[in-house]
């Protein structure tokens, strides 16, 4: 989301250059810069004699504020600012406050003891087009219509019951993964190959998340079939580059035009015509399916039922609760629900097993030592199942020790203060967007050793978990806005990584050294790696 703000830079030069060869814009663009500065100058000189005590500010610039002080990656930007100006701090996008938070002790001022004030978030472009107005759980203005969505999702939709139920989804999932790579491997290993070939890793999560978010939420997998699955990954890999792009117009509002300009407008509008025909199609598939079901062509869903999908929970509490809940979900409140599984669930998930995997072929010690685990417990079996992870101690600390370096929201969701407030006998006003900075958290000296150094050690007989009471490490966020997809997530994560390492040994191509593995990361609001994670899986038998 973060990257247009340098991308800003780039593209506000380019275009403007051609528009301003014609002299009557040229002499409009004056003017606006004349309201502007003159404008400047009077906030400037009213607050030259503050009223109140606002948190440390870096110097900013007319129309722009911070924005320059923001480089590719926000996250680490925002870390060396800090640095100088400390753990709460006040920028300016544009002509938006922005308190920026980069410490445990601020994080638990923001998240738990003031979390009532800042739950609301940003009314971004991106949510209004493609998120149906706002109408999703990750975007909902705090109120009413919020707690009820949100309560449907931690309640029917990601419960630790309904997690558990789709267990045999994962499983298959998984498996079919790694029969993937066996049959690459075979193909790779056959006399007629003349090299051992190199598995695109990336690509292979991104489809096991968004096969197994698919079949949860819709009922069935839309990568392999037809023209649906064609079009589905299409809208995937777009609504993540999308939701990475920020819009001018969010922070400088008079520059909102860029972005007709620019097409990013247009973009966003075709993405939510077609994710929304693409719903529409799905809920459409459902309700025909349900009333077959009715006629006795089929299996009749229960509310106990296990075996339903996303869409199913949601049609039958639209028609169960219509009359006794204050917003009744309509058509819309579905279709934002079931998008938002997606815009926050798969690239989160796929993000995290490619960084696991990473941090894992650049320190061998720490992949022998995980494999020697799930290997001593897996014993002979070829498959792990879930009620073998139980015991993996290891395993869990990798994948928490991953997330500390790498949470793919390093800035997690911007939010929004509703009202006027002190922390640490600073005043922020009502508001005011902040972003909490849990990349740079999660690297504090002040709380862990070493910081910078992947070692899973550190969680083993940890008391440090991820529900958010523990502010040093908030992957997935705190308080009320807090993820509800924790468990969901750490399913999949888990069950993924522990057949990778049990039914393969890796290595890195081209006799790279683990220490030499590019770590580059993505631009954007989700942080991915910039490469594809590339590698060689040599099949063991146990
Ligand atoms: C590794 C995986 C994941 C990570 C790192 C992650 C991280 C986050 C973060 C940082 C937030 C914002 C929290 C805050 O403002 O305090 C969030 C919110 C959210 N996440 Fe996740 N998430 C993951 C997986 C999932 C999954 C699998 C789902 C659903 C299937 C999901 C659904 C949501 C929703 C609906 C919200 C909005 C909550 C609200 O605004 O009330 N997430 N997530």
């Amino acid at each position: 989301m973060f990257n247009l703000l340098h991308q800003l830079e780039l593209k506000l030069n380019g275009n403007f250059s051609s528009l301003l060869q014609h002299s009557s814009l040229k002499l409009v663009l004056l003017a606006i810069f004349l309201i502007l500065l003159f404008r400047w100058l009077f906030n400037f000189i009213n607050s030259a004699t503050p009223t109140n005590r606002s948190p440390p500010s870096p110097p900013k610039l007319p129309v722009i504020g911070n924005l320059h002080q923001l480089g590719l990656h926000v996250h680490r930007s925002l870390q060396s600012l800090a640095q100088q100006h400390g753990p709460l701090m006040l920028l300016h996008f544009g002509s938006v406050p922005v308190l920026v938070v980069s410490s445990a002790e601020a994080a638990r001022e923001i998240m738990k003891t003031h979390d009532g004030t800042f739950t609301d978030r940003p009314k971004f472009t991106f949510f209004k087009k493609v998120l149906y107005n706002c109408k999703d759980i990750l975007s909902a203005p705090y109120g009413e219509y919020w707690r009820q969505i949100k309560s449907i999702c931690v309640l029917n939709l990601l419960s630790n019951k309904r997690v558990r139920s789709f267990r045999a989804v994962r499983e298959e999932e998984s498996k079919s993964m790694i029969n993937n790579i066996q049959q690459f491997c075979s193909i790779s290993s056959s006399p007629s190959s003349s090299s051992l070939s190199v598995l695109n890793l990336s690509e292979m999560f991104l489809t096991l998340t968004s096969d197994i978010v698919c079949r949860v939420a819709l009922g069935r997998k839309y990568s392999d079939r037809g023209q649906g699955g064609r079009i589905f990954k299409e809208l995937s890999v777009e609504l993540s580059e999308l939701m990475s792009r920020l819009n001018i117009g969010d922070y400088i509002p008079w520059l909102a035009w860029f972005s007709h300009v620019n097409g990013l407008d247009a973009k966003l509008d075709d993405l939510a015509k077609r994710f929304d025909d693409f719903l529409e199609m799905v809920v459409q598939e459902h309700m025909d399916c349900s009333k077959s079901t009715l006629q006795g062509h089929g299996h009749v869903h229960t509310n106990e039922d296990d075996q339903r999908d996303f869409v199913d929970v949601l049609l039958w509490l639209q028609k169960e609760n219509a009359d006794v809940i204050a917003y009744p979900i309509d058509a819309v409140s579905i279709k934002a629900i079931i998008l938002d599984m997606f815009a926050a669930g798969t690239d989160t998930i796929y993000t995290a097993i490619e960084w696991v995997m990473s941090e894992l072929l650049r320190h061998p010690r720490v992949m022998k030592k995980l494999q020697n685990e799930v290997r001593g417990i897996a014993g002979n079996k070829t498959e792990i199942t879930e009620d073998d992870l139980v015991g993996m101690h290891y395993l869990k600390a990798v994948i928490k020790e991953t997330l500390r370096l790498h949470p793919p929201a390093p800035l997690l969701v911007p939010r929004v203060s509703t009202q006027d407030v002190k922390i640490n006998d600073y005043d922020i006003k009502a508001n005011t967007q902040v972003i909490v900075n849990a990349w740079a958290i999660g690297r504090d000296p002040k709380s862990y050793n070493n910081p910078d150094v992947f070692e899973p050690e550190r969680f083993l007989n940890s008391a440090i978990d991820y529900k958010g009471d523990n502010f040093q490490y908030i992957p997935f966020g705190a308080g009320r806005r807090g993820c509800p997809g924790i468990q969901f997530a750490l399913a999949v994560k888990e069950i993924a990584l522990a057949n990778l390492v049990h039914r393969f040994d890796w290595a890195l191509p081209e006799g790279v050294r683990g220490e030499d593995l590019d770590m580059s990361e993505s631009t954007g609001a989700s942080v991915h790696r910039k490469y594809p994670l590339k590698a060689i899986a040599i099949p063991y038998s146990c």
